[in-house]
């Protein structure tokens, strides 16, 4: 799924109203419309407390068509204005008076200084305060408000966006933002929802469809995506009948020190359960008993060193390389990581000490094969590119540096980011269970297999987080958070696979919470 700019949102609107040839309060309408549809379809006709707080802008018009669609359905509804400035816009004005002409509970404003209305935790807050118009950060009593909100504990029902957030930037305050328990976003989720520093905002997220002109969808290329089943299942390769295991490639990972060889066997297992026709792993001597004991189905060749790796050499023709995991720093190692490097023709992943091996001489950078995957957490990202301001600014230095050595840079965190060629895409699947020893090794492992399967390193690294996350979520319905081992994620990757032909779902923005216990109701 496209996730529009600000600036994209802004002109899909004023397409839409030409094309259509209707007006921007019409369209205006149509959201409102759509915001009520959503609820009403879920409260059908409770008489819970509804408190619409609306802004002064096309936001706040939101809230005002919804609360008076409400109020018309026999809702139980409060209307208040936040008046953070003198003024109005047009919309938010025509809809402000259809209200009025609509009750005789008009809408009740808000000002600096003023006693906060009561909120009740069984109430529900309907935040439609700030919209992608946000521009500057707001006024202290507007804060007050949002942490009066939060105090109350009441469900709080975001428009088009929690308000405080900004499309393109991390707000300074944690209290300066709405936290949401669910945001229902016109036409597209925003950046904002995926970001760590700012989904902590965001619990749930559902799109709502406002009719925006579908040409304008349609073509509109964005900078970023999030990922779900549609969107992955187009890059899933169909075996032939007649398939033989040669043509699945043989993928190669080279890791491992003293101490360290599972995490070469994790990402040799998850080599070959991403559907890899064959997989050799290259370790310190060590490796040798262990990985043939345990791992029957790999090959193994061993560095002449018993510890730790001296000298990258084999005699075969790999598909794919994923080189890091459990490497270690050695000096040694490093001298041939870089060796290696300087040579290797073939499509690689490079992940863990492979990534600190580059931070620790970035001049070897320049020999990285075009398309090279690297896949960092936040803290390896940051020893690669330096500091950065806030999640946006970290977006555009890995943008840059993604760009300079033509490589794909997997972000790893809740919600993954692989970042290529100016392009953002957002991993939809995975949950808190896979912070766990060994997930980033099956990582490396899945996109290794599929890399050698012939996707391409954008395939494999998008197809492959999202699997890897989508086995994690399978795997927790039987596992909890707490007991999830990264052995069952390579588990569970079967699952994963048969779940891409089961009904599509749509991407959620949050952690998925803790599944209820089988006897729990
Ligand atoms: N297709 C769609 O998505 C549609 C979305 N709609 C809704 O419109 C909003 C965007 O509306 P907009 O009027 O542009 O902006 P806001 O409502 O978010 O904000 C209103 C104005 O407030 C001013 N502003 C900004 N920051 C501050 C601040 N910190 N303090 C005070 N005032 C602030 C700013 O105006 P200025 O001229 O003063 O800069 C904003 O313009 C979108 O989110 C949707 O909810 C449409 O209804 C239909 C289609
Ligand atoms: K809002």
């Amino acid at each position: 799924m496209k996730i529009f700019s600000k600036e994209q949102i802004y002109e899909g609107d004023r397409l839409t109203i030409k094309k259509q040839n209707i007006s921007s309060a019409d369209l205006m309408e149509r959201a409102g419309i759509s915001l009520f549809n959503w609820l009403d379809a879920r409260l059908q006709g409770a008489p819970v407390p509804i408190l619409v707080f609306c802004g002064i802008g096309n936001n706040g018009g939101n809230g005002l068509v919804l609360a008076r669609h409400l109020i018309t359905h026999g809702y139980n509804v409060k209307t208040f204005i936040v008046d953070f400035s003198d003024k109005r816009s047009q919309d938010f004005l025509i809809n402000y008076e259809r209200l009025k002409g609509t009750t005789k509970d008009w809408p009740i404003s808000i000002h600096d200084g003023d006693d906060l209305p009561l909120i009740s935790d069984q109430d529900i807050i309907v935040d439609a305060i700030f919209g992608v118009g946000l521009n500057r950060p707001i006024s202290n009593w507007v804060v007050n408000l949002f942490k009066h909100f939060k105090a109350s504990k009441a469900l709080t029902v975001s428009v088009d966006i929690p308000s405080g957030l900004f499309t393109d930037r991390v707000p300074k305050h944690e209290d300066a933002v709405v936290f949401s328990s669910l945001i229902l976003s016109f036409q597209t989720p925003k950046l904002a929802f995926f970001l760590p520093e700012t989904s902590k905002y965001v619990d749930q997220w559902e799109a709502l469809d406002i009719g925006i002109d579908t040409q304008y969808l349609q073509d509109t290329e964005t900078e970023a995506h999030i990922l779900g089943k549609l969107d992955v299942l187009p890059m899933y390769k169909q075996r032939g009948k007649f398939s033989h295991k040669g043509e699945f490639g043989h993928a190669l990972i080279i890791g491992g020190s003293y101490g360290k060889i599972g995490a070469v066997q994790l990402a040799s297992r998850a080599v070959l359960a991403s559907g890899a026709g064959l997989v050799t792993a290259f370790t310190p001597k060590c490796g040798y008993i262990p990985l043939q004991a345990a791992f029957p189905e790999a090959m193994v060749i061993t560095d002449l060193d018993e510890e730790k790796i001296t000298n990258i050499d084999f005699n075969i023709k790999p598909t794919s390389i994923g080189i890091g995991v459990g490497l270690g720093t050695d000096e040694k190692t490093l001298d041939a990581f870089e060796t290696f490097l300087k040579s290797n023709t073939v499509p690689l992943v490079i992940d863990a000490d492979g990534l600190n091996s580059l931070s620790k001489n970035n001049k070897l950078l320049k020999y990285l094969k075009e398309d090279s995957i690297l896949t960092p957490h936040p803290k390896e990202l940051e020893r690669l590119i330096g500091a950065w301001e806030d999640d946006f600014d970290k977006l555009k230095k890995t943008k840059a540096f993604a760009k300079k050595y033509k490589v794909l840079v997997l972000i790893k965190g809740a919600n993954s980011i692989a970042v290529y060629q100016d392009k953002l895409y957002i991993n939809s699947t995975g949950n808190p269970g896979l912070a766990t020893a060994g997930s980033g090794d099956v990582l490396t492992g899945v996109i290794t297999g599929l890399l050698a399967q012939g996707y391409t390193a954008l395939e494999a690294t998008c197809f492959g987080m999202y699997l890897h996350g989508k086995s994690a979520d399978i795997a927790i319905e039987f596992k909890g958070y707490q007991s999830l081992i990264a052995s069952d994620v390579i588990s569970y990757l079967g699952q994963a696979y048969l779940d891409l032909f089961e009904l599509a779902e749509k991407p959620s923005a949050a952690p998925k919470q803790e599944p209820k216990s089988k006897n729990e109701k």
